[in-house]
């Protein structure tokens, strides 16, 4: 996201020990995919149990992974044009507590203007859970009740954060549990130049599966960015989508998903005129996916926002993507031809022309990245062993062909023989390297360890 992006939220965003991510924003205005059905079995069950963290028959929480049949309503085939019950939103009942009841807060992982995010110790189970208690006057009870239907009925998937069948009110919040995220949002754990590309590709595939599934029920994200990704492993191996605030059954008329980033607007969205509807369609998600792939590569989104007659950046790609010229825009230089192919279809200016969200398990086996010289703390941590990871490890290993001193050598009986035999100096030397290197990468990171290697070795 952009540096003016991020001012303009960071008064309403608070987070935690570097734990959470944004909270900035609530969608308000897709309740018309609302549906509640009372004659509905399913959702009478529901209805008339409170849901509670003592409501379970077992007396723990519950996870409908572990606990619902594959009989239930989100296994069925989903209809021609529906996604099955799923889109039945029961009207729960809240019973109305206090956190202090049942829970412990432990901490405020995130808060914003619409919701907080809660780690908390439910003392009846011993459990630790995550808390979102949105605020009651900022939203309505039934746009509560759907973004809770969504996650608990999408909790089956193992890329969808799970929520417990635990749902309550306080005096200024609605409640639901979920599972807690050991290592925060993706946003806490990108580095300035984006995540190594064995790490991409690990969360571009767990991604691609849940928004995939999503799809299958005829449900759009609408809200897919880099805050609403939960990491569960350091790797990148577990990672889980999150927030279903905006999540709306595909074709319903809508209104843009308001207080997101604007890079992550898709180009027909940005044009539409204030309050205007459009008809909901999963290509939305599969922009933001081609955006959230750019932003853990790089660190940053490719532009502020997809709008060529202002921003440059994206006027760029919109000429290459429509291939009215064959130069690659600079900032997707360090790419693959396979993975400019791959971004081309997800970011495609046209929205009919956009490829589905699972498009990219056909470019996993390829290279990504060709030019990279830098790399996260973070992507360290997969610790590559792959030989020419990066252009930099590259250059240091065939730097590191000959040994320090033959290398000097060389260099000197090469000056003498233009005669030229110079003491050279080795801090110029030094200094004029860094500075090339600089230039060749806006994204630069002097603390990459072959660098250091580089520097050594003279
Ligand atoms: N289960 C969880 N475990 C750990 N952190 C979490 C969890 N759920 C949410 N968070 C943190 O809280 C942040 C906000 O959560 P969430 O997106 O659900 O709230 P929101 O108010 O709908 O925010 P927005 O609409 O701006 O995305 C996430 O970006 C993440 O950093």
């Amino acid at each position: 996201m952009t540096t003016s992006e991020k001012r303009s939220f960071s008064f309403r965003l608070r987070r935690s020990f570097g734990d959470g991510g944004s909270t900035n924003s609530r969608n308000s205005n897709n309740n018309s995919s609302t549906c509640t059905n009372h004659n509905n079995h399913h959702n009478q069950k529901r209805c008339s149990t409170p849901l509670t963290p003592t409501s379970t028959s077992t007396g723990r929480l519950e996870v409908p992974g572990a606990s619902v049949s594959r009989r239930s309503s989100i296994y069925r085939k989903p209809d021609k044009n529906d996604g099955g019950q799923i889109h039945l939103i029961p009207d729960v009942e809240l019973p109305l507590m206090t956190f202090a009841d049942q829970y412990n807060i432990e901490k405020t992982l995130a808060e914003g203007c619409f919701a907080k995010i809660l780690l908390c110790r439910h003392r009846p189970t011993n459990t630790t859970v995550v808390l979102k208690a949105v605020h009651a006057e900022l939203t309505t009870i039934k746009e509560f009740q759907k973004e809770f239907h969504y996650n608990y009925e999408l909790s089956h998937h193992r890329h969808i954060l799970s929520a417990y069948a635990v749902a309550f009110q306080t005096m200024d919040y609605f409640v639901f549990a979920m599972e807690h995220a050991p290592y925060g949002d993706l946003a806490s754990n990108i580095g300035p130049n984006g995540l190594h590309e064995t790490a991409c590709k690990l969360i571009a595939e767990q991604l691609s599966s849940a928004l995939g599934f999503m799809h299958s029920k005829n449900l759009v994200h609408r809200d897919l960015k880099i805050e609403n990704v939960l990491v569960f492993t350091p790797d990148f191996a577990r990672v889980k989508l999150c927030d279903f605030g905006a999540t709306t059954k595909k074709g319903l008329p809508v209104h843009k998903v308001k207080h997101t980033w604007t890079s992550c607007v898709p180009p027909e969205q940005l044009e539409l005129i204030k309050n205007e509807r459009f008809q909901c369609l999963p290509i939305s998600d599969s922009w933001q996916f081609g955006i959230l792939l750019y932003n853990i590569l790089t660190g940053n989104p490719p532009w502020q926002a997809a709008d060529w007659g202002k921003d440059q950046a994206y006027a760029n790609f919109m000429k290459y993507e429509q291939r009215k010229t064959t130069k690659v825009p600079d900032n997707f230089r360090r790419f693959s031809p396979r993975l400019m192919r791959c971004f081309r279809k997800y970011l495609s200016h046209d929205a009919e022309d956009r490829c589905k969200i699972t498009e990219v398990n056909k470019y996993m086996k390829d290279r990504w990245v060709e030019c990279r010289i830098s790399a996260s703390k973070s992507a360290t941590l997969i610790s590559p062993n792959q030989q020419y990871q990066d252009s930099c490890i590259y250059l240091n290993q065939r730097e590191g062909r000959l040994s320090g001193d033959e290398n000097k050598l060389r260099f000197k009986r090469m000056m003498s023989s233009y005669g030229l035999d110079i003491p050279i100096d080795q801090t110029m030397v030094r200094r004029r390297v860094w500075d090339w290197l600089s230039t060749c990468d806006a994204n630069f990171d002097p603390e990459i360890e072959s660098l250091h290697a580089l520097d050594m070795a003279q």
